[in-house]
């Protein structure tokens, strides 16, 4: 693995620089190996970086995007994270509908949807069900309890490791999501996380030790590139 860390001044900085980065991975892997496989995170952090890649000439049909892990809502829901990149994204550029892989949530068996997504990424990575896929680039927001994808604290999904999707829980509801080591397969990582509230589990996560199961984003640690991408609300005390 090869780690990068990055405190950008602002949160306008963190998407400018997010942007970059991101374009050059979606360039890279369509240069090398003809498409971009791509995972999407949820929440109130990327929605700008969605944004800007919004108003980006990129060869939209050689895209395949994916989600990292999805609220168990009906896709027009407004807490549906598959929405959100829509709106602000996708809905906006020239990608073919069947280059969209949406997590299934409007069943009512979270466990029969895990299932359906696991073999959706075997058939568009045309690997056995026993393997995991390899992303270019997984995206990836941190929770302030130190949560990544819908992988929580102290559940039981954290320890899944013989499939590439599950169901998380998050506070008794369930939430679709990839496990660890599909995301640990990818051959680049990043995270993107702004504000200060995110400070006391990022000092937990770059510390020398401390338990995996408090702090799921510790077991974070893919074989390709893992970026840490912050701003310096969320990074100040890890300058010191
Ligand atoms: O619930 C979720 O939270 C995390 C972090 O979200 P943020 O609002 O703090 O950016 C996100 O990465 C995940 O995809 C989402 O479902």
């Amino acid at each position: 693995m090869e780690k990068f860390v990055e405190i950008l001044a602002d949160k306008q900085a963190l998407i400018e620089r997010t942007l970059t980065l991101v374009v050059e991975k979606i360039e890279a892997a369509i240069g090398t190996r003809g498409r971009c496989t791509i995972a999407l995170a949820g929440g109130s952090t990327p929605k700008p970086l969605y944004e800007a890649l919004s108003t980006q000439a990129l060869p939209w049909d050689k895209l395949e995007v994916f989600w990292g892990d999805e609220r168990y809502v009906p896709p027009n829901h407004p807490d549906s994270n598959q929405l959100m990149a829509r709106k602000a994204w996708l809905d906006h550029v020239p990608i073919p509908d069947a280059n969209i892989h949406p997590m299934p949530t409007d069943g009512n068996d979270p466990d029969s949807d895990a299932k359906k997504y696991h073999s959706e990424l075997g058939k568009v990575f045309q690997v056995p069900e026993s393997e995991f896929p390899v992303f270019d680039l997984i995206l990836l927001g941190m929770g302030d309890d130190g949560h990544t994808a819908s992988l929580f604290p102290q559940t039981e999904a954290l320890k899944v490791r013989d499939r590439s999707i599950t169901v998380g829980n998050k506070d008794g509801q369930p939430r679709i999501t990839f496990t660890v080591p599909l995301i640990n397969q990818a051959r680049c990582v990043m995270f993107l996380v702004s504000g200060a509230s995110k400070q006391p589990a990022l000092a937990q996560i770059f510390a020398a030790s401390a338990e995996e199961l408090d702090y799921p984003s510790r077991l974070i640690q893919p074989q390709g590139e893992l970026w840490w991408l912050l701003d310096a609300a969320a990074g100040e005390k890890l300058k010191r």
